[in-house]
């Protein structure tokens, strides 16, 4: 039986988390093969980014990744295995570094140049693991090569699933070895250009190769020990979920805990398959597994910030077939995406949460439809979602929407299911309402 690990960038920092990562493989590989899927090591995706952004610093930013990656394989690798993975990474950065320099001539990078240099931090990582992993007599092979298909969706690209399952069965057929490092988060298309299928995109890229070889766990390996039910660093007494049903988890990704891909949990669907989020520096972890049961209490809360609500007040538009169509015609035109909506019987009001950054873009855009709009107006707000299939429980949903009153939310809404509600509430309560949102999630956490 085939097992899937994920390391996570998070955890690849110094010579003490690789230790802990043989640890954490050795545990796990057994006479089956298993297949490690990296992201790339810690902030390097971050410093690819500004390569991309910063063009008159491209060149200098590459020098900094090429310097971290050789100063940690100096620590954790030597000997003729050193000499070769020194080939390798040299060999890419100096692919790299001709790119950087021709983006800083030409001061700007096409979405498929984008790609093809963040491509560059997965593939470094893939090196590096697979060569620590060899000084300490794993038997390993890697595919320094992503062996999944994808279309040409540049910075969110789709994978093709039948093509990506062809690729990596021959891939895996020429691979000896027990062991194979593969990258995360990078594909490539059938014209075999680079493609990245979204930030967060190799917790995806390892359920997707689970269900591509029919495993029956995928195991994310980060710094937190499991899924918790808040973000940590904004709630300190936030604890690690034990289970999440298929519904949750999905809610979850897309409300955006542990930064995790909105389709992370895609390839669950009609797969015998569970995934483990589990922690590399202590105990404790979340089974994403099954769908909700009766027993399934509350699990989490999310929180978004910086978000805009931009409430537009008309009696032109009531009962008028198309108004609220031609009003998001105007996000989509601005290329701005709407985070949250709601609008009342009465159809006086329409409101939407966006972006702060897409506020200004969005109203510019409304203004010009002044026969149908006579008022519109801003104001900052921030968005908190408790996500449990007990929320369906008449019970349990009647705690939340009592705690949640007093902060007189401006709107709510039902997530998929009915697994999650959202309240968009004042900046000002963001913090507030949160932490004792979050007692009620941790009261009602049956299961
Ligand atoms: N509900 C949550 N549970 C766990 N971690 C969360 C949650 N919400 C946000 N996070 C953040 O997600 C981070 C882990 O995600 P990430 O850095 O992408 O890890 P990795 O690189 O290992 O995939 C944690 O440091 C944590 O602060
Ligand atoms: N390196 C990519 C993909 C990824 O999933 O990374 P991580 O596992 O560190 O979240 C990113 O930063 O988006």
């Amino acid at each position: 039986m085939i097992k899937v690990i994920k390391i996570g960038g998070s955890i690849q920092k110094d010579e003490k988390d690789y230790e802990l990562i043989a640890d954490k493989i050795s545990k796990y590989s057994d006479e089956n093969r298993t297949l490690i899927v990296t992201s790339a090591i810690k902030g390097v995706t971050d410093q690819l980014t500004s390569v991309i952004n910063e063009t008159d610093k491209a060149v200098d930013k590459v020098t900094e990744i090429y310097d971290k990656h050789i100063k940690l394989l100096s620590k954790l690798v030597d000997g003729i295995e050193f000499e070769k993975a020194f080939r390798d990474i040299s060999r890419l950065v100096d692919e790299l570094y001709r790119i950087a320099w021709s983006i800083r001539v030409l001061d700007e990078a096409t979405p498929r140049v984008k790609d093809y240099i963040l491509s560059f931090g997965e593939r470094l990582a893939v090196i590096l693991l697979s060569s620590f992993l060899r000084t300490r007599k794993f038997s390993v092979n890697n595919l320094i090569e992503p062996p999944i298909v994808t279309d040409e969706n540049y910075s969110e690209a789709n994978v093709l699933l039948e093509d990506s399952k062809e690729l990596l069965s021959k891939k895996l057929e020429e691979s000896q070895q027990k062991i194979v490092v593969l990258p995360g988060f990078i594909g490539k298309s059938k014209n075999n250009r680079y493609t990245t299928i979204g930030r967060g995109g190799s917790d995806y890229t390892a359920t997707l190769i689970g269900k591509l070889v029919d495993a029956k766990e995928v195991r994310l390996v980060t710094e937190v020990p499991g899924i918790m039910t808040a973000d940590p660093r904004k709630i300190s007494n936030s604890v690690t979920i034990q289970r999440l049903s298929l519904e949750e988890a999905i809610e979850l990704s897309q409300l955006g805990a542990k930064k995790l891909h909105p389709r992370t949990f895609d390839p669950l669907f009609d797969a015998n398959m569970k995934v483990i989020i589990e922690g590399l520096y202590e105990e404790g972890c979340t089974i994403i597994e099954g769908l909700c049961t009766s027993k399934d209490g509350l699990k989490g809360i999310t929180t978004k910030e910086g978000l805009s609500l931009i409430t537009i007040e008309s009696t032109r538009i009531v009962g008028k077939i198309g108004s609220a169509s031609t009003i998001t015609s105007e996000a989509k035109n601005a290329n701005v995406n709407i985070i949250a909506l709601s609008q009342p019987a009465s159809e006086t009001t329409i409101q939407f949460v966006v972006d702060q950054k897409d506020q200004k873009k969005f109203v510019e855009r409304l203004s010009q439809l002044s026969g149908l709009i006579k008022n519109i107006e801003l104001s900052e707000v921030g968005a908190v979602s408790i996500v449990g299939c007990g929320l369906r429980n008449k019970e349990i949903s009647s705690k939340v929407l009592s705690k949640a009153s007093s902060y007189n939310p401006i709107f709510v809404s039902r997530g998929l299911k009915g697994v999650s509600i959202t309240f968009i509430v004042d900046k000002k309560e963001l913090d507030s309402i949160s932490k004792e949102l979050h007692e009620v999630v941790v009261n009602w956490s049956i299961n």
